[in-house]
Order: C-alpha cells, then structure tokens, then sequence
C-alpha cells in the first residue's frame, strides 16, 4: 500500500479528532515534576506521558530537536518518535528543527529527520533558498514546513522588510508565501510557519498561499489569540477544509501542572484549548 503523505496524515488525523491543535514537545527537565525535577533521563519519560494522555485530542505532535540535543537525549527523541508511531499511528509528527543549508548538508539534514527519527514533517529556514529545500522535496510524501512570519518580535526584522524599498512591493514574508503556494511545492508538501501573535500577518499568508497547511505557534503561553488565529487562516467550503491550520501550544499543556497530576492537567489544559479552536470555526 503506497505510504500516506503529510498532508492527508494531518486531513485525517483532523478528522479522527476533530482538532487542529498540534500539542508541543517542549521538554525541559527543570519544569518535570516530582522526582523527576532536574533529570534529562526522563525526558521521554515525561513526554510519553503527555502523548499518553492527550493523543486522541490532537492533529499532529511537534518534538523541537533542541530540548533534546541541549541534554545529549536524542537516543530519547528516537525512541519517543517509535513510540508515537506505535501508539498514535494516526497522529502525524512535525521535527521542529528549522534547518537550512546548501543542499549536500541540507540531504544529510533530510535524512536525520525523515530517515533517523522517521518524522512526517520538518521545519525549515528558507533564508538559503529553494536550492536548500529542495533535498526535502525528493521525498515525495514528507511535509517541508518553511518559516515564513514567525511569532516572535524579531521576525519583523527580514519577514517584513519590502523586497524593493518601494510601497506597494511584497514583503519578504508576502513573497514566501507565494513561492510555498506555487514554483517551490514541487511535490506539493510544503506548508508554512506564521506566528499567531500576528493574525492581520496570518491572513495576508492565506490569500497568498490559499491551500497550503500552516503550522502557527504562538497561543498559550506567547498569548496569541486561538480565536483570531483559525478566523484569519482556516478556511472551509461545503464541509470540506480548503485551507488548514495546525496550531501549536507547548509550554501551556506541557506544563499545566508542577506536580504528579501534570498529565491530566495537560490533558484539560490540551482539551480546553482544542475546543477553543474548534469553537472558533463556526
Ligand atoms: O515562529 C515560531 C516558530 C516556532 N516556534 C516554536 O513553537 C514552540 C512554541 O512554544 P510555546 O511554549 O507554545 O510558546 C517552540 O517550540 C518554538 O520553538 C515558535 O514559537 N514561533
């Protein structure tokens, strides 16, 4: 049977769970609870708690490489990635690693992510070029996720600048935006990141790049509005989605609770915010 590809993993994984919430792997031993405080040994530990108790409320998981690489831990993010595909098959995994760099390193790079830890999708800086992308495109069924408006305030330093200093000339980000929807989706994978702390930018990325999946960190704890968020980027037309969101919130889930009840804290707290992005659809 021929493999599923990221975007119909995501479409179904929306449909089983009737959510566009992408829960965060974030983990950062200082914040574990109990005995656990302090001890990088229990990442995966702790993270398989959290898919445990949140994995039929979500679209997609999202592991970001440095809270893994910062303690040594990738043989755990190895075995947390088996370990979501073994329990939560339907639910699709987005490396947050944004690499970029010429395209000999950029295969090396494509093979960590699609071949060492088996991600479905991965995020890239697209600063280098398509010629730096493009390694990730040969494989013809994984998701390339490229930064495009992130949510922080320093992103408006490049994103936002005009490509001619000219009014009226797209901005940097405008320009991506149009790349992802048309000559750079050559196997047509490729979504983009747009911080929800900018939902007028959210919006313009939607007109732009009409079909194409974005990935939006910044609800929960970067205070970006859930309900302005799907208003700006998702899009439905006679029950089918044209244009989906995946929003992303770690540190408000992973870290709900300080003590034992931290996974059925993230359970309410990734409950809660999935019905607050679903509610937002109407
Ligand atoms: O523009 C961007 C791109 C990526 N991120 C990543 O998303 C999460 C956000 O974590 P929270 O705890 O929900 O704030 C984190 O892994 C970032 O590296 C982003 O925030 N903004």
């Amino acid at each position: 049977m021929p493999a599923m590809n990221f975007v119909d993993q995501l479409l179904r994984a929306e449909r089983a769970h009737h959510s566009l919430l992408c829960v965060g792997l974030d983990p950062e031993p200082s914040r574990f609870p109990g005995e656990w405080k302090g001890d990088p040994s229990r990442i995966y530990d702790f993270c398989a708690a959290i898919v445990d108790a949140t994995r039929d409320l979500v679209i997609a998981y999202k592991p970001q490489i440095a809270y893994f690489a910062a303690h040594s831990a990738e043989p755990q993010l190895e075995r947390l990635m088996a370990y979501i595909r073994a329990v939560a098959p339907e639910v699709p995994v987005i490396l947050d690693a944004k690499r970029g760099d010429i395209g000999s390193t950029a295969e090396q790079y494509a093979k960590e992510a699609f071949v060492r830890y088996g991600a479905d999708a991965v995020t890239l800086s697209p600063f280098m070029g398509f010629d730096s992308v493009e390694p990730y495109l040969r494989y013809p069924d994984k998701g390339a996720i490229l930064l495009c408006r992130t949510s922080n305030a320093g992103g408006s330093d490049l994103q936002n600048q005009r490509l001619a200093d000219v009014d009226g000339q797209p901005r940097v980000y405008e320009h991506l935006a149009r790349l992802a929807q048309t000559h750079w989706n050559t196997n047509g994978q490729l979504g983009l990141v747009v911080g929800a702390t900018f939902p007028d930018e959210i919006a313009r990325v939607r007109d732009l790049a009409p079909t194409v999946p974005l990935l939006i960190p910044g609800v929960g704890a970067q205070g970006g509005d859930a309900k302005a968020t799907v208003k700006a980027g998702y899009r439905a037309q006679g029950g089918r989605i044209t244009g989906l969101v995946v929003v992303n919130s770690s540190r408000a889930i992973l870290y709900a609770s300080d003590g034992d009840d931290f996974a059925q804290a993230a359970r309410r707290a990734a409950q809660t915010a999935r019905d607050e992005l679903n509610a937002a659809r109407a």
